[in-house]
């Protein structure tokens, strides 16, 4: 039993299902990130918890409370919002303690609410301003001051960084991830943005398609995904799969990979029941960090293999650069350091981590365990 529960939920428009059994108990403190591509359901599961949209099946409880049929109002839940949902004609202080007001609570409380959370937030010079005469990142403190200050069970964020521009994202999530380290407060954050799932969460639910694809650490997430989708929506670039065929060699189970041209390579891999898997295809999963120049490969992997690929192409990008070899038929890109002497047409001898390596089942795209 979490701290908010969501149990066995489903969500139907009419006919059309949504989101198919949902289940995450989410302790108190935690920071759950509901990450996924758009229309996966990730919105519509944030507006069920904070009772903007009826639960089709399944319940939902805070501190083991059901909170199915209780108002919004009532679920002692703060919500920010994408458009972060300002009222224009009121200061922001105003708009900050609206809330507090509304709830009857006296004056000199809300003052002296409104001058904490307006400390923290670093906006205390801004209080007697509107929000239109603010900066974008001012206004996201705004509304994430409004739902600090009414002290609720749970927070819930919905995108809140996605209408600022790349540099303020970054510092705001920064900023958020500071606030929690400092209140330890339980927070769902709906984001499309795996980055800011993997920096920010405690734990992350990864969906797709109405389904919890894998909830777990963002270690977890990106050392063990638990399948193909997982795999590659994770990173940034994505991890490479590729065609593979597992041959069992003096015992040792290896991936036999296709090279760009058409020779075949051996590469150890000893991942827990692929010995089982002698002779069939499989899909190989390998980040782009794996795969290295010799000297850039990580002291510490016991499997490091040596791979003579053709580069295709380099791509400096400042602190790395990403090159792209054909592996499997497919195009797989390195990422490596970013003063290694490499140029397109060169035969290369690459260094791949495979302990880091992941198998797939080419029919069901599953992790293969033991
Ligand atoms: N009122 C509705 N009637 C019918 N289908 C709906 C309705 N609202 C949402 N949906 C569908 O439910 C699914 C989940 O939508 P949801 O908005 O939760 O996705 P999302 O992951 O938050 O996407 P985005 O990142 O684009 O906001 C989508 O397929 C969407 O088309």
């Amino acid at each position: 039993m979490g701290f908010l529960d969501i149990r066995n939920v489903t969500k139907s428009y009419g006919q059309l299902e949504v989101l198919h059994r949902v289940d995450i108990a989410v302790e108190e403190g935690e920071f759950l990130v509901l990450v996924g591509p758009s229309g996966c359901g990730k919105s519509t599961l944030l507006g069920m918890i904070a009772g903007l949209e009826p639960i089709s099946s399944g319940e939902i409880a805070i501190k083991d409370r059901v909170i199915n049929g209780v108002h919004p109002s009532k679920r002692n839940i703060a919500m920010v919002f994408q458009s972060y949902a300002l009222y224009p004609n009121m200061t922001v202080g105003q708009n900050i303690t609206f809330g507090l007001e509304m709830h009857g609570v006296p004056k000199p409380e809300r003052e002296k609410a409104l001058l904490d959370v307006a400390k923290l937030l670093q906006i205390d010079h801004l209080t007697d301003r509107k929000p239109g005469q603010l900066s974008g990142g001012q206004r996201q403190r705004v509304a994430m001051g409004r739902a600090l200050v009414r002290d609720p069970d749970v927070f819930l964020f919905d995108e809140p960084l996605s209408n600022l521009d790349a540099k303020l994202r970054v510092d705001m999530r920064t900023e958020i991830k500071k606030l929690h380290a400092k209140l330890k407060r339980t927070i769902v954050y709906v984001t499309h943005d795996q980055i800011e799932a993997m920096t920010l969460s405690t734990r992350i639910a990864v969906m797709n398609k109405g389904y919890i694809q894998q909830l777990g650490t963002p270690k977890e997430i990106y050392d063990t995904p638990a399948n193909v989708f997982v795999a590659t929506f994770m990173g940034s670039p994505a991890m490479n799969v590729v065609p593979a065929r597992v041959v069992v060699a003096n015992g040792v189970p290896h991936a036999e990979v296709v090279l760009g041209d058409d020779s075949k390579s051996l590469l150890a891999f000893s991942q827990p029941g692929l010995a089982a898997w002698d002779g069939r295809e499989i899909l190989l999963g390998i980040r782009p960090e794996a795969i290295t120049d010799p000297e850039g490969a990580d002291r510490k992997s016991q499997n490091i293999v040596s791979l003579k690929n053709r580069v295709i192409v380099t791509e400096p990008a400042g602190s790395d650069t990403f090159v792209t070899m054909s592996l499997g038929a497919r195009d797989v890109i390195a990422r490596m350091r970013a003063d290694v002497d490499i140029a397109g047409g060169d035969d290369f001898e690459f260094a791949v981590n495979m302990e880091k390596a992941v198998a797939f089942d080419p029919k069901t795209e599953e992790r293969i365990r033991k």
